[in-house]
Order: C-alpha cells, then structure tokens, then sequence
C-alpha cells in the first residue's frame, strides 16, 4: 500500500538575501510529532513558511499529504493549524471573540465544545481587543484555536514563548491529548529540551540552513554515551566518535555506544564509568563536528 508522506520536500531550497535554506530532503510521516531544532537564525522560521506556502521554494518542491499548494491550497490549509513565531494580525482592533469567529470559518471540522471548553480553561480574555492583550495571553488564544480546529497536523513554530510554566504543563498535557484522536501529527520548532523530551519521536536538526539529519529521538538517547576508559585511547576508527578527551582521564563521546563497547573489549580497554548525555548536548557535539568539517 502506497504510504502518503505527511509532508514531503524535496530538494527545497530558499535564499532570502545572503541566507540559503536547503537543499532540504524531508519526509515526515502522519501520526508522529517531529521537533525541529537548531541554533538561531537556522532555517526553522523559514522551513514552517515553506510548509505553509508563506514562502515559496526558490527550487524543489513540497507536498503535504501528498498534494501540492498549486493543485489546491484551501483544501490543503484547512487540514492544518499553524501557529508562527510571531502573531500577526493585520486588525488588532477586533476582539478576541472575533478572531476566533474569523479562524473557525476556515475549518470545516472546528470542534466548538472544545473550543468552550479550552477558552475557560486557558481563561481567554474574549471581549478584550488583540492590542490589549499580553503576548502569552495572544499565545494561549492561538493554542486553543489550533486545538480546536480539529486539523490533522499541527505546525507550531516556537509556540510556549510567552507561556507561563503552569499554562505550559496544561498545553504539553492538551497536545499529547490531541494526539490521541485518529491519526494526527504536529511538526514543533522549539528551544526548549523540555518540549523536545516530553513530546518527539522524531527531531530533525538544522544548522546554517542545512538540515543535518533525522534522527528518533529513543535512538538518539539510547545510543549516545561519554564513556571513561582505564587505558590509552585509541583514537582511529572507533565507532560513532564524536569527541576525545585524553586529559585528566581518558574520554570519549560516541553516538554507537553498543558498537564501540564491542571494539573496545576487543582491545582489552575497560569502561570505567558511562554517563548519559542531555539531548542538548548531542545537539551540540552534533553542530560542532559539523562546523570542523
Ligand atoms: N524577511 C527577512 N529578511 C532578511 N533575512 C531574513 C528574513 N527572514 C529570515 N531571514 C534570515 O533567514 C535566516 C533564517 O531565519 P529563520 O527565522 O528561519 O531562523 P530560525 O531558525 O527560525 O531562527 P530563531 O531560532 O532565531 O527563531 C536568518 O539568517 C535570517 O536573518
């Protein structure tokens, strides 16, 4: 059976003055959340534009559920909630109230039961005017309009910022919830290692508008380890190295912990201790061995 991507791009790129994005080869598949992460000024921004046909790829393509945005955007944007980094909102004379009118026209599934309850729960403001309103309290009408559109995928680009810690463990906790009905996807870009912890499967990472790669998040965690060795370190072709240290006491961090394990008893060296690493340190080793290259 033919597997429809939830999202697809192909050699996409974009340049906006002296910044390229790409070229990107992506496929996400539906039913999981994929973070997107990197340092920035990445790409992150610019990749969910793509997503949304805010922008347009210089060259490339990108199909979302298998279709085109030339072949039919309203069809296609109605199957997805994006919330950007930024709100913008071209009257912000109008209430809340009526922006919520305005979004639940475009969604022909928009659940207003949800949408009731998630506006008292997040205590959104509905006479007050958009000016008015306090950028987490814009955040949180934005969250709960995304909910409540009963979309199939949710792009959300930096969406806590602005977010109390409180309303942030409600919405992590609504997210995982919206998950559960059918199958649904969300594609997050986000800061925040919490976010990433808690809700990916998958984490894409993009540096300097390149995408590095994809990678599952269990792999990611399972498989990276800062070893302590009791002897010299043989430096050439263990597997996954991604850094040495010989001073004060033999190191090294590799993304193959089972792997170089082997190698290692082969040699008769000894792992004295294994740590873990936090994802934002992969992160980092990741990054940086990029940049020696
Ligand atoms: N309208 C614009 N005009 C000029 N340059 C832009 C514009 N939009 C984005 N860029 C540039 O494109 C690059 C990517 O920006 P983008 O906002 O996509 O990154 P990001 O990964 O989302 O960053 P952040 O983590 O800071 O939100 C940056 O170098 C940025 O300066």
């Amino acid at each position: 059976m033919h597997n429809e991507a939830l999202l697809e791009l192909s050699q996409a790129t974009k340049t906006i003055g002296d910044y390229q994005l790409g070229p990107i080869n992506l496929r996400l598949e539906p039913g999981t959340i994929t973070a997107v992460v990197g340092p920035n000024g990445a790409g992150k921004s610019t990749l969910f534009k793509l997503m949304m046909n805010m922008a347009q790829p210089d060259s490339g393509t990108v199909h979302l559920f298998g279709g085109s945005y030339e072949e039919d955007e309203v069809k296609l944007k109605q199957r997805i909630a994006y919330v950007p980094e930024t709100f913008y909102h071209p009257d912000d004379g109008m209430t809340v109230r009526m922006e919520t009118s305005f979004v639940k026209r475009w969604y022909p599934r928009w659940n207003e039961a949800l949408y009731q309850e998630l506006a008292a729960k997040y205590e959104l403001p509905l006479d007050k005017k958009l000016k008015d309103c306090s950028k987490g309290t814009l955040r949180r009408m934005e969250l709960v309009h995304a909910l409540a559109a009963e979309a199939d995928v949710l792009l959300l680009d930096e969406p806590s910022s602005g977010l109390d810690p409180f309303v942030w463990r409600d919405w992590i906790d609504d997210l995982r919830r919206w998950m559960e009905q059918g199958e649904r996807s969300i594609v997050i870009a986000t800061h925040m290692m919490e976010e990433v912890k808690r809700l990916a499967d998958y984490i894409a990472i993009l540096h300097r508008g390149e995408l590095l790669d994809i990678y599952e998040k269990d792999a990611l965690q399972d498989g990276w380890r800062k070893l302590w060795l009791d002897g010299p370190l043989p430096v050439n072709n263990l597997p996954g190295v991604m850094h040495v240290q010989h001073e004060p006491a033999p190191m090294v961090v590799t993304s193959d912990q089972a792997a170089i394990e082997e190698v290692l008893q082969s040699l008769g060296i000894r792992v004295r201790q294994r740590q873990a690493l936090e994802l934002d340190e992969i992160f980092s080793y990741m990054i940086r061995k990029k940049d020696r290259r």
